[in-house]
């Protein structure tokens, strides 16, 4: 009777702390030294935070969003109509802010960028990346090793349309298609459902690889094989929200799943280590122009005391990991394919056009002449509508006149952008047609005219500059990679379906997730067909 007595006085001590600290948390108000007119005085202005439903002790408000486990940005939408578009949640003890509008997202990505531009202290993130969530570009804090670290991937990982390294990625890419073409050709029995996602990323490992470290693998190697697919469970992993990252007391009920993450990242860690660094650094000239990334990285090495040998082996496993992001990207433009055969039509009259009906493979500098094609990329990314990671307030700030203390996760509600009928015509209906408009040029004096995607009068161009669509997002934290994300996920997309015709075999098994670019390692089979 006694131990029931004493574990029962442990729980009610436990659930009233928790609810002292959450209470604690969520009525903390943010003091803003202003100053008062009068040259040297300064007076204290108070902000409440935003408002949000009342939090229970430990779990706080997830309950909330329990039934939106398959897509909480769905979930933040519903509760905007309750609290407004900007409100408050507490998810364990952890203070969260949702932003569901452009001029919110603007004034917490841009306006306070500096001060809201760390990143959740979450343990998966720590498993992930050595023990060290630092070690990672995306879900470091910021900080001025992280400014170098962008600076030193720029040129390489954001290629200029104009630059040598756009022009070597347009030709990695090609070459790369022939091999994995040949590669289909060889393992895909015709008219059977074949395991797509499985051979597009090991194509796309192989031209991250080529691009940055100057060495591809063969399509036989299984040491190549786990790593592809150890780098998709972690990209799955990552665009999961997980129990553990609010209620980290939980932890011993999830250490498998903890120990499965460190040998996904210690097994890429040591293949990038004993199959592409080790040789690399033997033969480094620091005199030479860099030949590639892995180059410019390990000369930074010998040149930069602030940059440690650990500091460049996570830079290319961050960077060459972002295959797994592209590959799923073309795994769901081909999956919208199977279910809509019209778009992929559209970007096989294009690729036709232009081509003169294969007589050779699409390159980048084809991108601008097949607006079909780009579009239906944008598509599948407003479609999908990939989550940003949060973001994390590093100081008290004031947002839209409501305070946020230090420490607060910042959500922001890309899904309400993506998916709003007053910023979209039918959201829900999956329409490349949505990122074309007329060309000031007039279609018959130009090329590529009869690519069957022009309207009467005027070719179509891609839109530009829609302001809100931000799949990379905006500000200090935006994606390092889209120049490669569109590259390479152009030149994936246009050759494969300029070889075969996608299809499957019924439709209404296709099962995608919406809210997330993610697709389970294992997924949905498509039939490729041959093109005569
Ligand atoms: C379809 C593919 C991709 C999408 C939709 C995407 C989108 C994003 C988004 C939304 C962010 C977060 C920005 C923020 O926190 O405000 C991000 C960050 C980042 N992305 Fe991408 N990304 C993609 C592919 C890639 C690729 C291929 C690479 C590199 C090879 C890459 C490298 C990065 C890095 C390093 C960051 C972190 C930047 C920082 O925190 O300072 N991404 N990406």
């Amino acid at each position: 009777m006694f131990i029931l007595y004493t574990i029962f006085g442990i729980l009610v001590a436990i659930i009233i702390t928790s609810y002292i600290r959450i209470l604690y948390k969520s009525l903390r108000r943010v003091r803003v030294p202003i100053s008062s007119g009068k040259s040297s005085e300064l007076s204290v202005q108070i902000f409440k935070q935003a408002p949000g439903p009342k939090p229970w002790p430990i779990i706080g408000n997830l309950n909330v969003l329990d039934k939106y486990r398959d897509n909480p940005f769905a979930g933040f939408t519903e509760l905007a109509k309750i609290y407004g578009d900007i409100y408050t949640l507490t998810f364990g003890h952890t203070r969260c802010l949702v932003v569901n509008n452009l001029e919110l997202i603007r004034e917490v990505l841009n306006q306070n960028g500096k001060v809201c531009s760390g990143r959740p202290d979450f343990l998966r993130y720590h498993k992930l990346f050595g023990g060290e969530r630092s070690n990672s570009l995306a879900l470091c804090d910021w900080s001025q090793l992280q400014q170098k670290r962008r600076n030193m991937a720029r040129r390489h990982c954001s290629p200029r349309e104009s630059s040598s390294f756009y022009m070597q990625m347009s030709q990695i890419g090609c070459e790369e298609m022939e091999h994995f073409i040949r590669e289909i050709d060889a393992k895909m029995l015709p008219g059977q459902p074949f395991d797509v996602k499985t051979f597009l990323l090991r194509a796309c490992a192989n031209m991250f690889s080529q691009y940055m470290c100057s060495q591809r693998f063969d399509y036989d190697d299984e040491e190549f094989h786990k790593i592809v697919l150890h780098f998709d469970e972690i990209f799955w992993e990552i665009n999961q929200g997980h129990p553990l990252d609010f209620l980290p007391w939980l932890r011993p009920f999830y250490q498998r799943h903890l120990n499965k993450i460190v040998n996904w990242s210690s097994t890429i860690r040591k293949f990038i280590m004993d199959r592409i660094i080790s040789h690399r650094e033997l033969d480094i000239d620091v005199d030479e122009p860099d030949s590639d990334f892995t180059d410019a990285l390990l000369k930074s090495l010998v040149e930069d005391k602030d940059v440690s040998r650990n500091t460049i082996i996570f830079m290319l496993e961050d960077f060459i990991g972002g295959h797994s992001a592209v590959g799923n990207l073309v795994m769901l433009a081909l999956a919208y394919i199977a279910k809509d055969p019209q778009v992929g039509s559209r970007i096989q009259a294009e690729v036709d056009a232009i081509t003169d009906k294969g007589q050779r493979r699409i390159n980048l500098l084809d991108m601008n002449r097949m607006p079909y094609t780009m579009a239906t990329i944008f598509e599948v990314l407003r479609y999908s509508s990939s989550p940003i990671v949060p973001h994390v307030a590093t100081e008290d700030t004031v947002i839209s006149g409501h305070g946020v203390t230090a420490g607060t996760i910042v959500f922001i509600n890309n899904y309400v952008l993506n998916k709003s009928p007053e910023n979209w015509i039918d959201p829900h209906q999956f329409e490349p047609q949505r990122f074309l408009e007329e060309s000031n040029k007039d279609s018959r004096d130009s090329r590529g005219s009869d690519s069957g995607i022009e309207s009467d009068r005027k070719e179509l161009q891609l839109r530009k500059n829609i302001p809100h669509f931000l799949p990379f997002s905006i500000g200090k934290r935006t994606c390092i990679g889209q120049n490669l994300v569109r590259g390479f996920g152009f030149l994936l997309l246009a050759n494969l379906l300029q070889s075969y015709n996608v299809s499957s075999e019924d439709p209404t098994t296709i099962s995608i997730t919406p809210a997330s670019l993610a697709l389970p390692a294992k997924c949905f089979p498509l039939l490729l067909t041959r093109r005569t």
